[in-house]
């Protein structure tokens, strides 16, 4: 099975509600979606949200990346090879790590079908249900309250609270948060690197003195202040997850040495694809770490990838926030994995099982 040609697509998806982070506002999910073909006909889906502010890469990067970088290197492969194409696509450009994902993902469907079983029995199997978390944008303490019960109402069990706008007025909104909830979920947060290192201290110390316990605190702090983090692991009892401080192998090496963080966000379009995100998950579990499987605001057909991730490496996988597809008002691929609230199932197809996608837009002149 020759990889033989590829095409480019832009898919557009409203959401049912904006999401809110310390670091954006999103109102569409956007992801550029690419097809690539192989001389036996068969299709491997791959795609990748423009998420500048984490990546630093916009669908024009994205595009670029894979049609001049990485496509003509990859062209004529077998894909059989898997991890020399792999390699061929790590070593193809600098950084670019949601580029290098979306082509990963479509690599890894080929891969699987190829072998006529689902990608996650290809990654060593597991149990093919999951349950993540839902996201609660950061508004206003009312708002955030509401949509905490209103996503209880919908089985959601665990809740992930974006915050790190304001850091008092944020110590409000969890206390209000907890209360409303008063223990029908389990809450994290997420301050997306909005708080300093010892404004995370207080807060985290005030939170805990008054009884308000969270799974976890992720990214409080700048990504590159490492000693930052190292700083709020060693002095708050809430453990500490990286998201932004960690996109590949090396730097969460760097991070289980020096021990600057309890827990690691694992993020396909971080990692540049399934390989390294599966070597960190392989890492973590050598040093008894866990890792959260974590999203852009990104559509079903990347999220998938990363849900079959999820389900192989359940041994240091222990969280799921895979929740970028149930924030979409509808979901245009067809076939695949199925996003029903909570409650994520992979199905029985080769592959990612996606059998096409609706609505996009082609990007293949
Ligand atoms: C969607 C997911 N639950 C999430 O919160 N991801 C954010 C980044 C999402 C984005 O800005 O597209 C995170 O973990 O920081
Ligand atoms: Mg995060």
């Amino acid at each position: 099975m020759k990889i033989s040609g590829i095409t480019y697509g832009l898919l557009k998806i409203p959401l049912k509600t904006p999401f809110k982070t310390a670091l954006r506002t999103v109102h569409h999910i956007e992801d550029a979606v690419i097809r690539i073909e192989t001389d036996t006909g068969h299709v491997g889906h791959g795609s990748a949200p423009a998420t500048a502010v984490i990546t630093g890469e916009t669908h024009a990067s994205i595009v670029a990346a894979i049609r001049n970088e990485i496509m003509p290197k990859i062209m004529g492969q077998d894909v059989e090879n898997l991890n020399q194409v792999v390699d061929i696509i790590q070593r193809s450009l600098y950084k670019n790590t949601s580029a290098k994902a979306a082509v990963e993902i479509a690599l890894y469907d080929l891969f699987a079908q190829q072998l006529e079983r689902p990608l996650y029995k290809v990654l060593g199997g597991g149990e093919p249900q999951l349950s993540t978390d839902i996201t609660i944008s950061v508004d206003h303490i009312r708002k955030m309250v509401d949509d905490s019960l209103a996503a209880i109402e919908l089985g959601y069990e665990t809740l992930k609270i974006k915050v790190g706008k304001d850091i008092n007025l944020d110590i409000e909104r969890i206390k209000a948060i907890h209360a409303a909830v008063d223990g029908k979920a389990v809450l994290r947060l997420d301050a997306n690197q909005g708080w300093t290192p010892k404004k995370t201290v207080s807060a985290l110390r005030e939170l805990e003195a008054s009884g308000v316990e969270l799974e976890f605190i992720e990214q409080p702090v700048k990504g590159d202040d490492i000693d930052g983090m190292k700083y709020v692991t060693e002095r708050v009892t809430t453990p500490v997850m990286a998201d932004e401080s960690t996109f590949g192998p090396k730097e969460v090496i760097d991070l289980i040495k020096m021990r600057g963080a309890d827990i690691i966000n694992i993020k396909l379009m971080k990692t540049g694809g399934l390989s390294n995100a599966i070597k960190i998950a392989d890492m973590a579990a050598v040093y008894d770490m866990e890792c959260m499987i974590g999203c852009m605001l990104e559509s079903a057909i990347s999220v998938s990838a990363a849900a079959h991730v999820a389900v192989a490496k359940s041994q240091s996988i222990t969280k799921i926030d895979l929740d970028g597809p149930s924030w979409a008002a509808s979901n245009p691929v067809r076939g695949g994995a199925s996003f029903e609230n909570s409650e994520i199932s992979l199905g029985n197809a080769p592959g990612l099982g996606i059998d096409g996608i609706d609505g996009l837009v082609d990007l293949s002149f």
